[in-house]
């Protein structure tokens, strides 16, 4: 008889998600949310469809009030979800999880402090851009002298042969590029050609940036483990944290996404945190057979 595994579809700004309680009933994640089984339930045919799950679990040993895993479509864990912070908050707010307003989030890529607004809203803390190769993890040619960098790309990928980015970490690794048309850009193609390019150790999310002000840009990300979202949390931060970085860009800044808008802001100072203001939505709550012979 298969158990059954409870979840809730969730979405920031088209950016969707299968959140999973491990606080409420404690599963035995490592038995039952394996790579294969997560690429199943991703699937938009076959399975659910999401472009991550997120896990809910206590905190492990520190003074915060969760912990907060997040997989990719492909089935890989990663360290930090800005979209799915959002959704995480309103879940544990809603499902009387906690009743605090501000909550203390353990991630993999460092923690975060989670703001419920009065208008459903949720302004998350989180934490420093990093822009130090190391950090991201990024290895620049040996030629660059400093960012923005100028990779190769083999195969011409969009036509392309080169491509010229600022690499930012906000917990997980992100390319920024800044495009003159975001509409027929080859997203897809010059993407991919980055997300596995040899020079980001654990892959790279690539932001595609077209700035329309110093306070207003427009974004598409083609995400690591994923492909191209409607939105991407962590991406808004990285492009918009690279524009205040590089002088282009002022706080706050308006990143259009293709499935709504954020608010980024950030003092420019590094020691610094940066702050994402925006929605999270429900969509339904469902429940999917765990088969222990899968
Ligand atoms: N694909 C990302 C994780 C999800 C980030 C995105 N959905 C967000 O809202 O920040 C990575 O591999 O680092």
């Amino acid at each position: 008889m298969a158990e059954r595994l409870a979840f809730t579809k969730m979405h920031g700004l088209g950016n969707d998600f299968m959140v999973v309680d491990a606080v409420s009933r404690p599963l035995p994640v490592a038995d039952w949310l394996t790579p294969k089984r997560i690429q199943g339930w991703a699937d938009r045919h076959f399975g659910i469809g999401f472009d991550q799950l997120l896990l809910i679990e206590p905190p492990n040993g520190t003074n915060a009030d969760f912990r907060y895993r997040v997989f990719n479509a492909d089935g890989g864990e990663v360290e930090q979800c800005g979209n799915g912070a959002r959704c995480f908050a309103r879940f544990v707010a809603e499902r009387g999880l906690t009743d605090r307003r501000d909550i203390r989030v353990e991630t993999a890529g460092g923690p975060i402090v989670l703001h419920l607004t009065d208008d459903d809203r949720v302004r998350v803390d989180m934490g420093r851009p990093r822009f130090a190769p190391e950090a991201i993890p990024f290895k620049p040619p040996i030629t660059a002298s400093g960012s923005p960098y100028t990779l190769m790309l083999s195969g011409k990928p969009g036509g392309l042969d080169q491509v010229t980015l600022e690499a930012v970490s906000m917990g997980n690794p992100h390319a920024v590029v800044q495009v003159e048309e975001l509409g027929r850009f080859p997203v897809e193609a010059v993407g991919a050609a980055l997300e596995s390019h040899p020079a980001f150790p654990r892959r790279v999310n690539v932001g595609f940036v077209k700035q329309h002000r110093p306070d207003h840009i427009g974004l598409r990300v083609f995400e690591r483990g994923a492909g191209e979202t409607l939105a991407c949390g962590t991406g808004a931060c990285a492009a918009v944290a690279a524009g205040i970085h590089a002088a282009r860009l002022e706080s706050p800044c308006r990143v259009d996404l293709r499935g709504g808008a954020l608010s980024i802001d950030w003092s420019g100072r590094d020691e610094d945190s940066l702050f994402m203001t925006g929605p999270a939505t429900f969509v339904f709550d469902g429940e999917v057979a765990v088969d222990a012979t899968e």
